[in-house]
């Protein structure tokens, strides 16, 4: 049977992505909501997004909304996502979350979550993404005990965390991968007279601009060397297409935390 998928956000950028392919997949949306309040409230969803319409007006979130699809996916912001994921626990909803930016606390409260509803959360939904988190690892077992490691991340002027997600999924992948404990040795940022880069630091750097949509790499730096791993994202539709491929894999799971190496049949990362 097709799965009935919910979106929350329907308004953010990947909110309106997820309903656009939903549609070229034909996919079956039974429910699109917004914030409390919205003057977007009964507007149909697909004439948001923007792809003709769906007969769904958006509604408002809450309980009742909920009942509506069996799986929803979350590209909202921490807060919103936190008590989207009670009502989903409520009702016995299955979750695909992609939103970023958490502390450890917000983390830890999806993995409490997940001991009663299934949940898919990945910082990042393209195959690419998931791909070169592997290929990091490699690269860093390879080259990580003599090469310098940084990991370079760009995005559009709206995001509003830093390091990305994703960013921060290569560097623990890596990290992992030479036996480093990424908090004891990420470099945020440089600035003024700091001294020669002490090697088994792994350092992140931030560019926010435009319209960048998501740019990734992975840094190897060695003398006479150097190894660059780049994923760059040129549309929203590669992570809507991974969150909906999340969904339809989702349906009629057990309670757990699933990852996006298991939704894409990839091996777990070390
Ligand atoms: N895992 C992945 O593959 C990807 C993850 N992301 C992550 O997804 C998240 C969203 O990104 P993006 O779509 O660009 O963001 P947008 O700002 O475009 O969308 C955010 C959505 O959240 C809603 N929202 C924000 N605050 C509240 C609130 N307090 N209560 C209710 N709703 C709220 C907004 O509603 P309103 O429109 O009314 O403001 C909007 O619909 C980010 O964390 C981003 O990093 C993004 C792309 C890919
Ligand atoms: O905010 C975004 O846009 C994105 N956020 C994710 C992240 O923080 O890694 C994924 C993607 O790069 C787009």
């Amino acid at each position: 049977m097709m799965t009935s998928i919910g979106i929350f956000g329907a308004n953010g950028r990947m909110g309106r992505a997820l309903l656009n392919v939903a549609k070229e997949q034909a996919l079956t949306v039974t429910a699109a909501t917004v914030r409390s309040g919205s003057t977007l409230v009964g507007v149909d969803a697909g004439e948001l997004a923007g792809c003709g319409t769906f007969g769904l007006p958006l509604a408002e979130t809450s309980v009742d909304a909920v009942r509506n699809a069996a799986v929803w996916i979350d590209f909202t912001m921490p807060e919103p996502m936190l008590s989207h994921l009670q009502l989903c626990v409520a009702e016995g909803k299955a979750m695909i979350i992609g939103v970023t930016g958490l502390t450890d606390a917000q983390y830890a409260e999806i993995q409490a979550a997940s001991k009663h509803i299934p949940i898919v959360w990945a910082p990042n939904m393209s195959v690419g993404v998931n791909l070169m988190l592997h290929l990091a690892q490699t690269a860093a077992k390879v080259m990580g005990n003599t090469a310098d490691i940084e990991i370079i991340e760009a995005h559009h002027r709206f995001k509003k965390d830093s390091p990305s997600g994703t960013a921060m999924a290569i560097g623990a992948s890596i990290a992992r991968s030479v036996n480093r404990d990424l908090n004891e040795v990420a470099v945020y940022g440089r600035e003024g007279m700091i001294g020669e880069r002490p090697q088994h630091t792994i350092g992140f750097a931030t560019v926010r601009g435009g319209d960048i949509i998501g740019d990734h790499t992975a840094l190897f730096a060695d003398l006479g060397e150097r190894l660059e791993i780049t994923h760059k994202a040129s549309s929203r539709n590669t992570f809507a297409q991974g969150a909906l491929r999340a969904a339809l894999w989702l349906q009629n799971k057990q309670p757990g935390l699933y990852t996006m190496q298991q939704v894409l049949g990839l091996p777990e990362l070390a």
